[in-house]
């Protein structure tokens, strides 16, 4: 179970840009949930994720997982716990470096180094399989830079390495939002099968007011660092992708210029 409890997040303070990007969050999320994330832009949501993986320390309040209080722990200290995949392909991985580089790198995440050799036959092996079941041939590629792979094709392998070191907890930050509408589903679908497969409690902010109710069991929007909305169950299920938005609009009081963005 990952706890929040009213964490209060302020960038820049006592400077004329003192921004406070969340006020008071407090949110519970089950052991093997998936919740979506939506809200404007700066409303909170990666800030809400920062929170959890550590780059963002709050100024006030507490986060927990399981037993664990990672309020203070930097991003290291939590690596084996929490996994991250970016908008940006590369953001999560290292383009010099080869795809089986980027799969040793990720697997030992959380690991104390030195005990065990990066590259491994088995490991090797294992590293190949996974990358097989993803269906794109890369298997034949491993040796090859992960800066000469299409965005789909890092994204796909930035959701296997977020898979490799055995964390919990899954946070996707709009993963799919460089993707075309084709690959976007795909990484979708690969992103279901890895949650439900390994149970793992998964955050994910997305700008797709679609994917936010198709997938996963709960989703939140936030407002200029609040939760003003927290739906699951049978009242999200009657919830169409218009209420959101008219939502949306009502909470921004103001009209959204693009919904075939926000639908998509
Ligand atoms: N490191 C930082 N330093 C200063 N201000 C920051 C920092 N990170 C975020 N902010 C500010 O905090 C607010 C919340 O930012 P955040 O990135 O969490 O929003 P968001 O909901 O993810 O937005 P977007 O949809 O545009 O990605 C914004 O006003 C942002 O400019």
């Amino acid at each position: 179970m990952i706890n929040y409890k009213d964490i209060q997040v302020v960038f820049g303070k006592g400077t004329p840009l003192e921004k406070q990007a969340l006020n008071g969050v407090s949110l519970t999320i089950d052991e093997g949930s998936f919740v979506t994330v939506i809200g404007s832009n700066g409303a909170g949501k990666s800030t809400l994720l920062g929170v959890l993986a550590g780059d963002v320390i709050p100024s006030g309040g507490q986060v927990t997982i399981g037993d664990t209080d990672v309020t203070r722990k930097g991003t290291a200290a939590r690596a084996g716990l929490v996994a991250r995949v970016f908008q940006d392909p590369l953001a999560g991985s290292c383009g010099a470096l080869s795809i089986e580089e980027n799969l040793a790198l990720a697997a030992r995440r959380g690991e104390s180094r030195g005990l065990t050799p990066a590259l491994g036959v088995k490991r090797r092996e294992h590293f190949r399989e996974r990358i097989a079941e993803l269906g794109l041939g890369l298997e034949d590629r491993m040796g090859d830079r992960m800066d000469l792979l299409s965005g789909g094709q890092r994204q796909a392998v930035s959701l296997v390495m977020a898979t490799l070191a055995g964390s919990k907890v899954l946070l996707l930050d709009e993963h799919t939002a460089a993707l075309d509408p084709g690959m976007a589903e795909f990484i979708m679908n690969l992103t279901q099968k890895f949650v439900s497969e390994r149970k793992l409690t998964t955050l994910m902010v997305t700008h797709s007011m679609r994917q936010a109710l198709d997938f996963g069991h709960r989703t939140i929007m936030l407002h200029a660092g609040e939760i003003v909305l927290d739906v699951s169950g049978d009242s999200r299920k009657t919830l169409q992708v218009e209420d959101l938005i008219a939502m949306f609009r009502r909470i921004r009081g103001q009209t959204l210029d693009d919904d075939a963005l926000l639908i998509g």
